[in-house]
């Protein structure tokens, strides 16, 4: 068998198209919508993702600014310039990058970005709401994966499906929206004893580890559906996911890294600001 490819590009254009509208209808009615990327880290896969997106939001017509504060900013740092630009009338949508300086989580300063504005779902609020089934605006990440299941009609209601990964970013949000769709959902983490005994019981198998090529053919059951969101940076400067691509000798479909969640989550997050 070779999986099927679940590619995000043509998903991700179809979504930014729209967006395109409606900024440019905004701006015609007097200001472009206008987010803000605050990052505090010099991690590279998230400098990598604020250009993009910096640039991507662009080509949609919505205004972007990036704060960035650095790798040393502190917990008050953080906060008072989310607070800062929550209050701001310029400005419609506040995403915080992770990862935070050492020591820091996301919960403990992401309560100062104005649910309203809230654009990356980060505020313990947006999160609450979407453990409830009332989302505000999802992680733009974990939409993605749900989007992009969509997008190739993986039935969802009643599979059985397994995250590795339990991030406020990515793991977490992600079950929630997998439990909303009514699937079976487990959390692996890095404690998780055996995971390849439980990833192996997974119709819908999603990767969210930031471990080049974790996941190999022994932790996938033949036939599933395998969603990489791992973008790991390689010494060549290219990027790995955290599926090794063997796998797609097992998988019935799995999602290409670059190409898959990566494009569907940067048009989600613009679609966001939008809204
Ligand atoms: N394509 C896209 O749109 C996006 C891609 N990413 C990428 O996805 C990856 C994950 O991101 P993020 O969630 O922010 O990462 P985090 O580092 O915040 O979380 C990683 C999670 O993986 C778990 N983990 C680590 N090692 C293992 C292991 N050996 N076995 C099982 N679980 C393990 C950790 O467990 P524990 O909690 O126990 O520490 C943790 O829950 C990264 O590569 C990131 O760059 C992220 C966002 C968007
Ligand atoms: N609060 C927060 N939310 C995030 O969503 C978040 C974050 N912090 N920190 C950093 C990670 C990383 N991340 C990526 C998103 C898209 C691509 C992406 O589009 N990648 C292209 C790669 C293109 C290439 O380099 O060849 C692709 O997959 O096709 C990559 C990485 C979001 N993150």
């Amino acid at each position: 068998m070779t999986a099927q490819p679940l590619g995000g590009r043509e998903l991700a254009a179809r979504i930014r198209a729209r967006v395109t509208e409606l900024a440019g209808a905004r701006r015609a009615g007097g200001r472009a919508p206008r987010l803000v990327i605050v990052t505090a880290t010099d991690d590279e896969a998230s400098a990598w993702y604020v250009r993009s997106l910096a640039s991507a939001a662009g080509k949609v017509g919505i205004d972007c600014d990036v704060a960035d504060l650095g790798p040393l900013a502190t917990a008050g740092d953080i906060t008072a310039r989310l607070t800062a630009l929550s209050q701001d009338d310029a400005v419609d949508g506040v995403m915080l990058q992770t990862p935070l300086p050492a020591g820091l989580a996301l919960a403990e300063v992401s309560g100062a970005i104005d649910p309203a504005k809230d654009v990356d779902g980060a505020n313990p609020l947006s999160l609450g709401r979407l453990a409830v089934g009332r989302p505000a605006y999802a992680p733009a990440t974990a939409a993605a994966v749900v989007a992009l299941l969509d997008e190739y009609a993986v039935d969802l209601a009643g599979a059985r499906a397994v995250v590795v990964g339990r991030s406020a970013v990515v793991g977490k949000p992600l079950a929630h929206l997998l439990l909303d769709r009514d699937a079976t959902v487990t959390v692996c983490h890095s404690r998780t004893r055996d995971l390849a005994a439980v990833t192996s019981t997974a119709d819908v198998l999603v990767a969210a580890v930031g471990r080049t090529h974790l996941i190999t053919p022994e932790h996938v059951r033949a036939g599933a559906v395998v969603v990489d969101v791992g973008t790991n940076p390689t010494p060549d400067g290219g990027l790995a996911g955290d599926v090794d691509p063997a796998v797609a000798s097992v998988a019935s479909a799995l999602t290409p890294v670059p190409g898959g969640v990566g494009p569907v989550t940067t048009a989600l997050l613009l679609q966001n600001v939008v809204d």
